[in-house]
C-alpha cells in the first residue's frame, strides 16, 4: 500500500534520484540498487528519514525494528525522529543472551537472522523498516521471529520495492493485517 499523492510521487523521484544502479553485483545477474549516494546527501536523508518516521508514528508504534546492515542506518534515525525506541534483528552470532534464530534466502545468498528473545514487552507494537524488498526472505524471517518474540506487527516499510521479483506476495501470509508500504517502487 503506497500512498499515491503528489508529495509521496516528488519524494520518490527525489529518492529514486539518489539510488544508483549496480550491474552485476555481487553476482551476475543482479541488479544492486546502492543507497549509498542518498545517505550521503543530506537533504535526501532527511526525507526519508522524516518519511519513515510518519510512518511509525501513524501507525502508533512502540518500537522500530532495523534489519542489518542497511536497515539500521534507516530504522535508528527513523525511531529517533518518532520518539521510540529502535530494535535490531541482526544476522547470526551478532547478539549476546538468548536469542530466537531464522534461515532465509535472498535475492543473492541465503543467512540466518536472530533477535533477543526478551527484546519487547507485552503489547509492543512494532514498525519493520529495511532498505530494499527484493525476493522479500529476508523480511519474512523477521517478521517470523518478531512472531515468536511476542512483538504485535503494526507495519512493515521500505525504501525501495523491486516489483517484479514479487517478494510482496512472498510476505503477503505473514503480513496479516498489517500495511506493507514502500516509499519508491521499481
Ligand atoms: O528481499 P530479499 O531478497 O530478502 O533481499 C533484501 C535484503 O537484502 C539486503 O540485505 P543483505 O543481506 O545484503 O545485507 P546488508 O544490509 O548487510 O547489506 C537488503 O538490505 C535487504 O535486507
Ligand atoms: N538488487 C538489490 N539491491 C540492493 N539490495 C538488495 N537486496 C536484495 N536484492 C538487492
Amino acid at each position: 500500500m503506497t500512498a499515491h499523492t503528489a508529495a509521496a510521487d516528488s519524494l520518490a523521484e527525489l529518492l529514486l534520484s539518489r539510488i544508483r544502479d549496480i550491474p552485476d553485483y555481487p553476482q551476475p545477474g543482479v541488479v544492486f540498487k546502492d543507497i549509498a549516494p542518498l545517505l550521503a546527501d543530506a537533504a535526501a536523508f532527511a526525507a526519508m528519514v522524516g518519511a519513515l518516521a510518519d510512518r511509525a508514528t501513524a501507525l502508533g508504534v512502540t518500537k522500530v525494528v532495523g534489519l542489518e546492515a542497511r536497515g539500521f542506518v534507516l530504522a535508528a534515525p527513523a525511531a529517533h525522529a518518532a520518539g521510540v525506541g529502535f530494535v535490531p534483528i541482526r544476522k547470526q552470532g551478532k547478539l549476546p543472551g538468548p536469542v530466537h534464530s531464522r534461515s532465509y534466502d535472498l535475492e543473492y545468498g541465503s543467512a540466518v537472522v536472530e533477535v533477543q528473545q526478551d527484546a519487547f514487552a507485552p503489547g509492543e507494537r512494532v514498525l519493520v523498516v529495511d532498505d530494499v524488498l527484493a525476493t522479500g526472505g529476508t523480511v519474512s524471517a523477521a517478521l517470523d521471529l518478531l512472531r515468536q518474540a511476542g512483538a504485535e506487527l503494526a507495519g512493515v516499510v521500505v525504501l525501495m520495492e523491486l516489483g517484479f521479483l514479487d517478494g510482496r506476495s512472498r510476505l503477503a501470509e505473514h503480513l496479516g493485517a498489517a500495511p506493507l508500504e514502500a516509499l519508491i517502487t521499481v
